[in-house]
């Protein structure tokens, strides 16, 4: 028998989704598999819920949703046998779509079953995970945005996006070493990322891979506005590059140190988190997550 639990987060992407155990009973058969399913009812609940599983003997979790939730998922079950799997029921879905896992839930669910596991490295900052990318600057300040507009469409990011723009602030110098580099800056944004999408199809790090053991990392210097709404445009067509301001790198270690304040604003995996600290290091950790993909 396998054991497979299904974490729902039931407000990710549309929030319409119809996986309940019924659904998926008629997809798994009873001599093969014992199916949980259950649904988070508040933030971080997948944390708890991805917990009990694992002390329930679960051999597969599935993180259905999108990189928020399957960052909640996949952080407790490092270190662990257990498996996880992904139904895309996100809204940028970016981690499925760097491992092309597609968002039809009859064919995420036919992946499932075949059972092929990749491993794949994973990022950690400060004593967390992330899967997909993280950062601090605009990226940060678009997802706080979007978070406090209570909003959950493509509509919303956009309204965070332009409110970003209103709001950026180049009040806090970094030192930031990488690649035995070190850059002093105040900059518009340093973007550090384990995949190749970041969501909705767009890319900052078209050249990640899950898979090298390496962080590609943009580290964009202070914008005017004009340059600010080129890089946006840019980013859409994947040629933000070609900005003066835009570096790109790839390293298995970053730091980030600021003398002048205790706490930094971040994005982890498309959520906001507030890191209490003067010094951030982020790093690559090679082949430590089992995926079905
Ligand atoms: N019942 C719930 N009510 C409110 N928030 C929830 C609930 N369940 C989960 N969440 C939170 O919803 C947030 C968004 O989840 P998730 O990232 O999976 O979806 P998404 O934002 O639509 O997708 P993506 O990150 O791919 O754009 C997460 O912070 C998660 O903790």
């Amino acid at each position: 028998m396998i054991h497979i639990h299904f974490i729902v987060n039931p407000i990710a992407g549309t929030g319409d989704n119809k996986i309940n155990i019924k659904f998926l009973e008629g997809h798994f058969s009873k001599d093969r598999y014992t199916l949980s399913v259950k649904n988070s009812v508040y933030k971080k609940h997948a944390v708890k819920l991805t917990q009990e599983s694992i002390k329930e003997g679960a051999k597969i979790i599935i993180a259905c949703g999108g990189d928020g939730t399957i960052n909640e998922v996949a952080s407790c079950i490092i270190g662990t046998s257990v498996i996880l799997g992904v139904i895309p029921l996100g809204s940028g879905n970016g981690l499925a779509s760097n491992l092309k896992i597609s968002k039809n839930i009859q064919k995420a669910i036919s992946l499932i079953k075949k059972q092929d596991v990749k491993k794949i490295d994973i990022g950690s900052l400060n004593g967390n995970y992330f899967f997909s990318n993280t950062g601090v600057g605009f990226d940060a300040l678009v997802i706080k945005n979007y978070e406090a507009s209570n909003g959950r469409k493509l509509l919303s990011y956009i309204k965070g996006t332009l409110k970003s723009l209103r709001d950026i602030k180049y009040d806090r110098e970094f030192d930031v070493c990488l690649n035995n580099e070190n850059l002093v800056l105040k900059p518009f944004m340093i973007f550090v990322s384990n995949s190749n999408v970041l969501g909705y199809n767009v890319s900052l790090t078209p050249k990640a891979s899950l898979q090298d053991g390496l962080l590609d990392v943009l580290i964009v210097s202070r914008l005017n506005s004009f340059k600010v709404l080129l890089f946006c445009l840019l980013m859409i067509f994947k040629k933000h590059h070609l900005l003066k301001e835009v570096k790109s790198y790839q390293t298995k270690k970053i730091t980030i140190n600021q003398k002048d304040s205790s706490f930094y604003d971040m994005q982890i995996d498309g959520e906001h988190r507030t890191i209490d600290d003067s010094n951030i290091e982020i790093y690559i950790q090679e082949q430590t997550l089992s995926i079905i993909a």
